[in-house]
């Protein structure tokens, strides 16, 4: 079985009736919101919030039930997937542009799960450019804040132009070389004004689910 597969079924088995569900995002995430989606025709009976319109869209397609967001307080898991994930368990997520609705989703959960392949498994963050959503208004200006911190900065591009995410933002994709500190980063990219969220998410996954090409599975 594909890895990705593995892990994202591995995580669908944590979820129990009567659960509120977080959905996350990308390749990895679709197998688990399917996974889900079979619990869901065999009657599991489950309430979902997804991160971004194509997981809300997936959801929809297979009846999974979702949430209204007035109704949204606390979520007992979230499953989603990462860009990179390094021994502490830190991540680099957002290679998809969902990061906002992800870091959001992410810290009202009370159980986080994360499902990668071996591949996003690193020893340090930042082979993987750190996304950075920023708000479209003079994002250049933005980016030279982002620069000044000794990055190299792109704007994430589409087919039709600029990526524009599902909260009618840019991506700045930020290439900071391995990253010594990287709470210390997060705190910095917060803080710069028209800045609306970064890639990095740290101490917040619980539990990671890695799928392994030769079939093996590692929770950890
Ligand atoms: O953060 C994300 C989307 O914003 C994804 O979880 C991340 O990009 C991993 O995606 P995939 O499972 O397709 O490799």
């Amino acid at each position: 079985m594909n890895p990705k597969e593995l892990a994202g079924k591995k995580a669908a088995e944590y979820v129990k009736p009567g659960m509120k569900i977080g959905l996350g995002t990308g390749s990895t995430a679709f197998y688990a919101i399917h996974a889900l989606g079979t619990k869901v025709k065999e009657g599991l009976n489950i309430t979902c919030f997804p991160t971004s319109q194509a997981s809300e869209e997936l959801a929809k397609s297979l009846h999974i039930p979702l949430m209204a967001h007035h109704e949204v307080h606390r979520l007992d898991i979230t499953i989603d997937g990462a860009d990179e994930v390094d021994p502490s368990k830190n991540l680099i997520k957002g290679g998809g542009g969902a990061l906002l609705r992800e870091k959001i989703v992410g810290a009202i959960t009370d159980l986080y799960l994360i499902i990668i392949d071996d591949s996003k498994k690193v020893e340090r963050l930042g082979s993987f450019s750190v996304p950075v959503e920023v708000v479209p208004y003079a994002w250049q200006v933005t980016a030279g804040h982002i620069q000044e911190l000794d990055a190299d900065t792109t704007l994430r591009e589409s087919d039709d132009g600029f990526f524009v995410t599902d909260n009618g933002n840019y991506i700045l994709d930020s290439d900071f070389g391995l990253i010594k500190n990287v709470a210390e980063l997060e705190v910095k990219l917060n803080q710069i004004p028209g800045v609306v969220c970064n890639g990095l998410f740290i101490d917040m996954a619980d539990y990671i689910i890695c799928g392994h090409s030769n079939g093996d599975l590692e929770v950890y």
